[in-house]
């Protein structure tokens, strides 16, 4: 069993960014710059936040991070969000989710001008997806793909089973898994919270991507020998055993999952590791469009 491990895969494609952005800053250019909005305390959110602005900082990307008290009005966030979109100095924007029930979702996404998307979360963005159009992949999908590649996995031909439809990590995936290019040609099943028979759907899979939110899901018996496993869940889970008095937890059930397949990712280590180098390379895209 082959480990997928983020921290080397997505070291490898920092390396890159890095020199590229080395690049840039030889020729004296303007340096690219992530705006990231953070609104409310949350602990994970806090968390990734930190660990994008981190990021960036390691491959030369510049940052702002932009917070707002958990009670902000919408207006005010909004206003902000244009303020960004019409900041030539600014390449991407991103709003972490989720966001506190008063303010609407979607017209907080609908509100970042495409060309800045780096999440990919814009409807033009997942249009473009779709038709298997030049866009943003949402870093999650983008990273799991990244992943694949690094350690050339090439899923044609093969059946592959997504768990979740979201808008962020599920869709996108089995558009992209399904798509006419070298990583993609796939044949995808999607399931879901209304899907009858789901074990015996991901039995069939040669490549089981978990993203429902749930930790410990998927057992070993829901697991073909053999099989790719992806996990994207990363639940906090209380323990007091624990340093910070929890655990993060995927929704594989890994312990007994590992043993028969032919590969899997770890959590933590994995996919949210690729989540962070898919934000990575949107930003430099988005630099590079606005040159
Ligand atoms: N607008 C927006 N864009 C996002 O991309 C977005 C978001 N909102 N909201 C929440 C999810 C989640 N997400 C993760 C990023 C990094 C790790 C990550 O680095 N995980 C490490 C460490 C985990 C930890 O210590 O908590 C690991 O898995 O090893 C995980 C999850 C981005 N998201």
């Amino acid at each position: 069993m082959l480990v997928l491990d983020g921290k080397i895969a997505s070291a490898a494609i920092k390396e890159k960014l890095q020199q590229e952005v080395a690049l840039i800053v030889e020729k004296k250019q303007r340096i690219p710059h992530l705006a990231a909005i953070l609104i409310g305390n949350n602990g994970a959110s806090e968390t990734y936040v930190a660990s994008k602005v981190k990021n960036c900082e390691e491959v030369g990307i510049e940052s702002s991070l932009i917070r707002f008290e958990s009670d902000v009005d919408q207006t005010t966030l909004l206003n902000k969000i244009e303020e960004l979109n019409t900041d030539a100095n600014i390449d991407g924007i991103l709003v972490q989710l989720p966001l506190p029930g008063h303010i609407n979702e979607q017209k907080v996404i609908e509100a970042i001008h495409p060309t800045k998307d780096v999440d990919g979360f814009h409807p033009i963005s997942a249009g473009k997806l779709v038709q298997g159009m030049q866009t943003f992949i949402p870093a999650t999908p983008y990273g799991i793909m990244l992943m694949l590649e690094h350690y050339n996995i090439q899923p044609k031909g093969k059946h592959a089973v997504v768990i979740g439809r979201s808008n962020i990590v599920g869709r996108p995936m089995s558009i992209l898994l399904s798509s006419n290019t070298k990583y993609g040609n796939a044949t995808v099943t999607i399931c879901h919270s209304h899907t009858p028979n789901l074990a015996e759907i991901c039995l069939q899979a040669d490549i089981l991507v978990a993203a429902l939110g749930k930790p410990g899901f998927v057992k070993a018996n829901m697991v073909k020998d053999g099989a790719i496993v992806i996990d994207v869940g990363i639940t906090r889970v209380e323990d007091n055993t624990a340093k910070k008095g929890f655990r993060i937890k995927g929704d594989v059930a890994y312990d007994e999952v590992a043993p028969k397949a032919a590969a899997i990712t770890p959590v933590p280590g994995g996919v949210g590791l690729m989540t962070i180098a898919g934000l990575l390379k949107n930003t430099l895209q988005a630099y590079q469009q606005h040159q």
